[in-house]
């Protein structure tokens, strides 16, 4: 009897401690759409998140009231524009997710987004920057390069903006290229890892092979190599012939970003991840973010990793690189100045 009551207590006090230490509220802009179901879905099922707060301009409370009835600890709430609704939706956030926006149909950049989706983000960063200053943000929405610029000139506005919070998601960029470096080698992608910097549309993503298992890849399977890394996103479009872009390796690769950033906030250390951040690699050059790996730590940011040695061949991808990523990180900022 004594026994059986002292197993009871021992496991309250385990369980309290796991969920105080493990109490996040992570909220998703966006979470009625293609990537925001899914990338809700895995949130759901990560045990570090205690509260999930969905919100759309429609459909939050149907997704909410849905991914509610998983035998998973969390709460979910769903939430809409009406009333005090975002507000509420990012009020106490940890980590704010936001893939609301509009995505590619075939034939289009990621730029030929900007005129729809820049005010999108701008609005809901003012809003994030009112409800939650301090959460981290992590910008999915295209184009990266330039809305992650427009959530940093909001924040600065309000003199709220703190670089080591923001974050544009270029998971899926490395997870594209382990991907297919193992298609290509015949290896596990588990055991793949291609850095790739820069920023996040065609030849501003910029693969590091030299850097990988299989540095020795040269000529032609190279080029083809880099090239469908670069690439990637538009295979899926031109698949899904007008029905969107990426949506299921998004969440994947959003949901990988969010769980790391919770592991490094839970005090778990040389947690890294390759993302678009604010950046004084190429400052000097005139460009405010960057994408490396970066060490995450419990207040973000903890250590941006340099380039490292690249190969002649690469430094020419870096160049071409640089030269659009200024373009469209001024374009993001030029937008805010424009339509505060
Ligand atoms: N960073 C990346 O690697 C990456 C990968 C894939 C897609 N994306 C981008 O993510 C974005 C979303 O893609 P998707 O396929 O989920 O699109 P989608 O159209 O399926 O979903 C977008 C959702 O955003 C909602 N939305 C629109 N305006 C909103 C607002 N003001 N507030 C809240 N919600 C709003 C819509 O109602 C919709 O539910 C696109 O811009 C796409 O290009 C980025
Ligand atoms: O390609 C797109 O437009 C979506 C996304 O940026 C991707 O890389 O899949």
């Amino acid at each position: 009897m004594f026994a059986a009551r002292r197993t009871v207590n021992l496991f309250q006090k385990r369980a309290f401690s796991a969920s105080a230490i493990n109490a996040s509220k992570v909220a998703v802009l966006g979470a009625a759409g293609g990537i925001g179901q899914p990338l809700s879905l895995l949130l759901k099922l990560n045990p570090r998140v205690s509260e999930l707060a969905l919100y759309d301009i429609r459909g939050g409370p149907g997704v909410a009231a849905d991914l509610s009835h998983i035998n998973t600890n969390s709460t979910v709430t769903g939430y809409t524009p009406d009333a005090s609704g975002l507000h509420d939706c990012l009020s106490g956030a940890e980590i704010i997710l936001i893939p609301a926006g509009v995505p590619r149909k075939p034939g289009m950049t990621r730029d030929d987004l900007f005129n729809t989706n820049a005010s999108i983000v701008r609005d809901l960063a003012k809003a994030a920057a009112e409800a939650a200053p301090k959460a981290h943000v992590l910008v999915i929405a295209n184009p990266v390069n330039s809305t992650v610029p427009i959530v940093a000139e909001v924040y600065k506005a309000r003199n709220v903006y703190d670089p080591k919070r923001l974050f544009g998601v270029t998971t899926l960029d490395v997870v594209r290229a382990s991907r297919f470096i193992s298609q290509v080698q015949k290896t596990n992608p588990s055991g793949e890892a291609v850095p790739v910097v820069g920023g996040h549309s065609g030849v501003t993503i910029v693969p590091l092979l030299s850097q990988s298992n299989h540095s020795s890849i040269a000529g032609e399977a190279r080029d083809a190599l880099v090239n469908r890394i670069q690439f990637g996103g538009d295979e899926v479009v031109k698949a899904k012939d007008g029905a969107g872009s990426a949506t299921l390796s998004m969440a994947m690769a959003g949901a990988r970003f969010a769980e790391s950033l919770l592991r490094a906030a839970q005090g778990e250390k040389g947690v890294i991840e390759p993302t678009f951040v604010d950046s004084p690699l190429y400052k000097d050059q005139g460009i405010d973010f960057f994408a490396s790996r970066v060490e995450l730590g419990p207040n973000g940011v903890e250590q941006i990793h340099p380039v490292g040695e690249i190969s002649e061949y690469e430094q020419g991808l870096l160049d071409a690189c640089l030269a659009d990523l200024k373009k469209n990180i001024q374009k993001g900022v030029d937008f805010v100045k424009a339509n505060p």
